[in-house]
């Protein structure tokens, strides 16, 4: 099965997190799903290097502080299995634009459920919801 290696942004502003929305995809389980913005690593690319070309890719924005790593995912869908190493991040605005995405919500951890995450994304909610609002 193919195997893919993302990094992902978990973006604190003011004890709120910035939730992003996939655009529509053939891939149904992934379609229109929430998610933390990020991407694929790059050959040769280190994680946090990545992190930070996704976050100008996709949204223009460069975090203030990256912490060391939060939670890394493996998650196995239908068509490929992923590994997700997900990053608190921090920013100094609530002003972030999306070139990709469909639509974005910031956030309180406590209703982060209340959002049709990625399948892979649930162990990420989890764990920040058992750490408490905490930054
Ligand atoms: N960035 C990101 N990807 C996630 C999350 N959860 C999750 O299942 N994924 C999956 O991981 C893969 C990441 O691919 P991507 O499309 O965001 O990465 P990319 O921009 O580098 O890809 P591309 O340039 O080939 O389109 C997608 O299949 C996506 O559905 C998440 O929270 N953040």
């Amino acid at each position: 099965m193919k195997k893919i290696e993302v990094v992902a942004a978990i973006i604190y502003f003011e004890e709120k997190i910035f939730c992003v929305q996939r655009p529509e995809n053939k891939l149904s389980y992934i379609s229109k799903k929430f998610e933390f913005p990020g991407g694929k690593i790059e050959a040769g690319e280190s994680k946090i290097n990545a992190l930070k070309r996704e976050l100008i890719e996709e949204l223009d924005f460069i975090p203030i502080k990256i912490d060391d790593v939060f939670l890394t995912v493996i998650h196995k869908y239908p068509d490929f299995e992923l590994t997700m190493h997900s990053f608190k991040c921090y920013s100094n605005t609530k002003n972030i634009k999306l070139n990709e995405h469909i639509a974005h919500e910031w956030l309180p951890i406590p209703q982060l459920e209340t959002l049709d995450w990625a399948a892979a994304d649930i162990p990420i909610v989890k764990k920040l919801i058992e750490h408490g609002a905490s930054i």
